[in-house]
């Protein structure tokens, strides 16, 4: 049974014909995106925008129209992955490196669904590393402040190289262990010089559907 394709599928029942389309990144976004691209295969017609090189190029694949992001104007749905999720609807993505694409599309979009399964929610954040998107330049100087904020980072690598983001920037990961307070860290992160965004969405996810290990689906709204 695989969870992710069962809670990513759902979602995208709630894309219909006209619909302008945010497609997230991550092994369980790839299933909605294939799902869209079946739909679109049999007649959907969407609009869509992705959140990472990677997504667009399989949305492009399945042939969801994919459109410039100053032609589309607001998205009426994105759907999304998540590493965490808490039970306030807090979130901590970035896990795939796309954090910083996957909150401007959400804060562009009039509902942001996150489809996961069960094992991604928590009752607080922070055991999961929070990415921090850092700009290469002196970037020491940015990671030391992060030490400094008490958040423990580790630079995300790929090989012997620092990882770089579609956007060309570091990824911090740091180990925060608990996030008492979410919406007061997100400020305190992304008031630092250097830093470009950070892996809390705060009070952005409107729906968040789970896929349990029975397979049953656990779907909640935020009022
Ligand atoms: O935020 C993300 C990418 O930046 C992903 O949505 C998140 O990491 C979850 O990924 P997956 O569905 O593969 O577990």
């Amino acid at each position: 049974m695989n969870l992710k394709k069962i809670a990513a599928e759902r979602a995208a029942e709630y894309i219909k014909d006209g619909m302008k389309v945010g497609l997230g990144t991550g092994s369980t976004a790839y299933f909605a995106i294939c799902r869209l691209g079946e739909r679109v295969r049999d007649g959907l017609q969407i609009q869509a925008v992705a959140t990472s090189e990677a997504s667009d190029k399989l949305a492009r694949e399945w042939g969801i129209p994919i459109i410039p992001f100053d032609q589309i104007g607001r998205l009426d749905i994105t759907i999304d992955g998540a590493d965490e999720v808490d039970p306030d609807f807090n979130l901590i993505k970035g896990g795939g490196g796309a954090l910083l694409r996957e909150k401007i599309v959400a804060a562009n979009s009039d509902k942001l669904i996150i489809v996961a399964d069960g094992s991604k929610a928590v009752q607080q954040l922070g055991q999961f590393p929070l990415p921090v998107e850092v700009v290469p330049f002196a970037s020491e100087w940015t990671f030391q402040a992060l030490e400094n904020l008490g958040c423990r980072p580790k630079w995300r690598m790929n090989g012997d190289e620092r990882y770089l983001t579609d956007n060309g920037n570091l990824i911090a990961d740091c180990q925060m262990e608990a996030i008492e307070n979410a919406a007061e860290l997100n400020v305190k992160l992304n008031m630092l010089p250097g830093v470009v965004d950070n892996g809390l969405f705060v009070d952005m996810a409107d729906t968040v559907i789970l896929a349990k290990d029975d397979g049953s689906i656990d779907e909640r709204h935020r009022s």
